[in-house]
């Protein structure tokens, strides 16, 4: 009933035959640990498989040399390898080129690269940036913190009881002040999709710019700047199948051009004297010293891995994972699922068990095999607001099935049995 080969994919990501956990006989003992594991916290990490391995390490072990065109053949393969990297993600996401593709760190990375090289520079008191109460920390405390140093006032759009967006509440809250609106693509933690391309539309009605946090997004389901008329994005190779130390800032190019770095030193520039310096063309304007070559190879490696087995077909599987487990979940009986209905959500599903502590549900599960995140996944201000400290976390990807799904859900069957 899968949309492609299940098996056949886990069959390339060999830490799936890992045996981990304690033992299900005695769970809370922490003894045992030869109980199969059952990943379930891709939406923290995904896997790696092994053609992005092998992309990696025949770099090491083939061509590795510092880029941007040492007259020497291993740097100028090198070069061609990492720049390329950045083609392979331009046509990914539907970006117009390279110029339009930033490689950082992470996403986190580059929405502090916006918010410091654009946000300290066109922010000022009146202004004002719309976010919504469901953004994870890397946009919340980051706007928060730039709001606090320019002066600009940082609002949110509320969220509803069933875990949507409040679009009335958007369209009083991006006004003629309004010169930012950044919002989460798919939450982290309600697993909700937000309507980017209408907020983009209300956002550029009012001449303010529109960032896409789409970390939840790009490695799960379709993603096209154009379509969401974005004019900033953010993902991380770590969520979509490839190496951490890798994340992408999709910017317009018209605007990337009018911002300074705010990151300097080698590579980043063209013409250096002791009184000034100019930059280099996009995107290496923005890529100062040695960047992550390896990482960056690697996540074209997994681009082309995610491609070859349809970007769509891995929206359609975890909707179907999620499903499930949404509906698995709430016919336990004594488990609260937070967000919107299981068909109308990301591939991820969070919740808590009455009278079970997250963190001491998270143990129990462990001992069942079955890994998944608790806390407050970074969204804490969302979590004070749906009224709990944490929640667990289940989050699906291209190597889960149904009957890992099956695990989970008796593992908190009888994790909430244990504490009844
Ligand atoms: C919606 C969203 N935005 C930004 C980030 C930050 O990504 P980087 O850590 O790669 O900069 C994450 C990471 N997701 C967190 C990480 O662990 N668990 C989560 O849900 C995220 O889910």
């Amino acid at each position: 009933q899968y949309p492609f080969d299940v098996e056949a994919i886990r069959d390339d990501f060999p830490i799936l035959q890992r045996s981990v956990g304690g033992d299900p006989e005695t769970p809370g003992e922490g003894d045992g640990d030869d109980t199969p594991l059952v990943y379930l916290d891709n939406a923290a990490t995904t896997h790696t498989p092994e053609p992005v391995v092998e992309a990696m390490s025949d770099y090491y072990r083939g061509y590795n040399s510092n880029v941007h065109r040492g007259i020497h053949q291993l740097s100028q393969e090198a070069s061609v390898a990492y720049e390329e990297a950045h083609d392979t993600v331009a046509e990914f996401i539907g970006a117009s080129g390279r110029e339009e593709i930033v490689f950082t760190k992470n996403t986190t990375e580059a929405m502090n690269l916006v918010a410091y090289a654009w946000g300290l520079e066109e922010l000022g008191p009146g202004d004002n940036v719309v976010l919504t109460e469901m953004e994870h920390h890397a946009s919340l405390v980051t706007w928060q913190q730039i709001g606090k140093r320019t002066g600009a006032d940082v609002r949110f759009i509320e969220v509803t009881e069933e875990g949507t967006l409040d679009m009335a509440d958007a369209a009083a809250k991006i006004d003629d002040d309004t010169e930012m609106v950044s919002v989460v693509h798919v939450s982290n933690t309600l697993g909700t999709v937000n309507p980017i391309r209408e907020l983009a539309d209300l956002a550029h009605d009012h001449d303010s710019l529109i960032f896409a946090d789409a970390a939840q997004s790009v490695p799960n389901r379709p993603v096209d700047v154009d379509d969401l008329d974005v004019d900033f994005l953010a993902f991380s190779g770590h969520k979509t199948a490839g190496p951490t130390g890798i994340g992408v800032l999709y910017g317009r190019e018209a605007i990337l051009d009018s911002m300074q770095p705010y990151l300097y030193g080698g590579d980043m520039i063209r013409k250096v004297t002791f009184e000034d310096s100019t930059w280099e063309d996009l995107p290496w304007k923005f890529e100062a010293g040695t960047p992550s070559i390896a990482e960056g190879i690697g996540l074209a490696a997994a681009i082309d891995y995610v491609e070859e087995i349809g970007v769509d077909r891995i929206e359609a599987h975890e909707r179907l994972l999620a499903e499930y487990a949404y509906d698995e979940l709430e016919a336990l009986g004594g488990v609260e699922i937070y967000g919107p209905a299981g068909d109308e959500r990301g591939g991820l599903v969070a919740f808590n068990v009455d009278g079970v502590h997250a963190h001491d549900l998270s143990s129990i599960l462990n001992d069942f095999g079955v890994a998944i995140r608790a806390g407050d996944h970074c969204t804490q201000p969302l979590h004070d607001k749906m009224g709990v400290a944490a929640s667990v976390r289940a989050s699906f990807y291209i190597y889960n099935t149904v009957e890992e799904v099956d695990a989970l859900v008796d593992a908190v069957e009888q994790a909430r049995d244990l504490f009844a």
